[in-house]
């Protein structure tokens, strides 16, 4: 099982405080005013929020909901057109470099070069991100271990199953041990086993000063794996704060549907005897 110890955290890097920081206590992710437009339709509309260090958070929403174009943003994958990023006080689009070193990335749909193997992926993963060849080896063989992935660690990754390259994904956003693993449905498509042990990982990773955001869309996993959450849609944040906090005593997704289901659900419950008639 891979522990903290052997992720090198915490403070492998150096703090933002030793590079003359725009923050005394900088959060972990700062997202200031983020705006993205496609086209005629809005994505994300001055979105706010602030994770501060050592959370593990979970940023849910419906479909079309704004997540992954937030996220994007927030990893220097996709420019904003207005607002910042801010990663442990560095800004991800001004100095993209200081911003990337301090995180861990599973995007969604991730693309990986998958004509390498597990393993030769996680050793140009690691190289790439400067991890020492003797660090590389045992980091590997811990992350392959923990992710059940070992008897599949010489198979070309182009032929992993969507669960195994979600989780190969995964480890490579982990080599480097970073401070902060922003990770888009990093239980999509993995079975119960591996899910358990990726909550070990991640329990594991904030408890040794490490921060987590993770999208879902799955509330019990959230409401058990999360201490923070922001409940997205419409590209706006409309709660956000302590699982006790957004919950407000009902259950995580009675609250989800009260926030962002109201008019879908009304639609439904109207409409619901007529609907789909043709079905039954
Ligand atoms: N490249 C793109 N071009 C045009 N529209 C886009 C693009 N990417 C996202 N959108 C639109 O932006 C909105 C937000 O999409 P996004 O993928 O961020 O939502 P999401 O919350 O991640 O959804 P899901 O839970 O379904 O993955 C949607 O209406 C989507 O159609």
């Amino acid at each position: 099982m891979i522990t903290e110890h052997d992720l090198g955290l915490p403070g492998e890097h150096p703090s933002p405080s030793q590079g003359g920081p725009p923050h005394t206590d900088p959060a972990a992710l700062d997202l200031r005013g983020l705006v993205k437009t496609f086209g005629s339709k809005r994505a994300v509309g001055g979105l706010d929020l602030r994770v501060p260090a050592g959370r593990l958070f979970g940023l849910v929403g419906p479909n079309g909901a704004g997540k992954t174009t937030t996220l994007s943003m927030a990893t220097g994958l996709l420019r904003p057109d207005a607002g910042r990023a801010l990663v442990l006080g560095h800004d991800v689009w001004s100095d993209p470099p200081a911003a990337k070193a301090l995180m861990g990335v599973l995007p969604d749909g991730l693309r990986l070069f998958d004509r390498l193997s597990g393993r030769e992926l996680l050793r140009y993963v690691g190289r790439l991100r400067g991890v020492s060849e003797d660090d590389i080896e045992v980091r590997s063989t811990e992350l392959l271990a923990a992710l059940g992935l070992t008897d599949d660690a010489g198979q070309l990754v182009v032929d992993y199953s969507a669960g195994m390259t979600k989780k190969i994904g995964l480890a490579c956003a982990l080599i480097h041990a970073p401070r902060l693993l922003i990770l888009d449905e990093p239980f999509e498509a993995v079975d119960p086993v591996s899910g358990e042990g990726i909550r070990g990982i991640l329990r594991n990773y904030v408890r040794s000063g490490g921060t987590v955001v993770l999208s879902s869309h799955v509330m019990e996993l959230v409401e058990s794996l999360c201490d923070s959450l922001a409940v997205v849609a419409g590209g706006q944040v409309l709660a956000a704060g302590t699982l006790d906090e957004v919950r407000a005593g009902s259950s995580l997704q009675q609250r989800f549907l009260e926030l962002v289901g109201g008019p879908a659900l009304q639609a439904q419950r109207t409409s619901g005897s007529e609907a789909l008639s043709w079905l039954r």
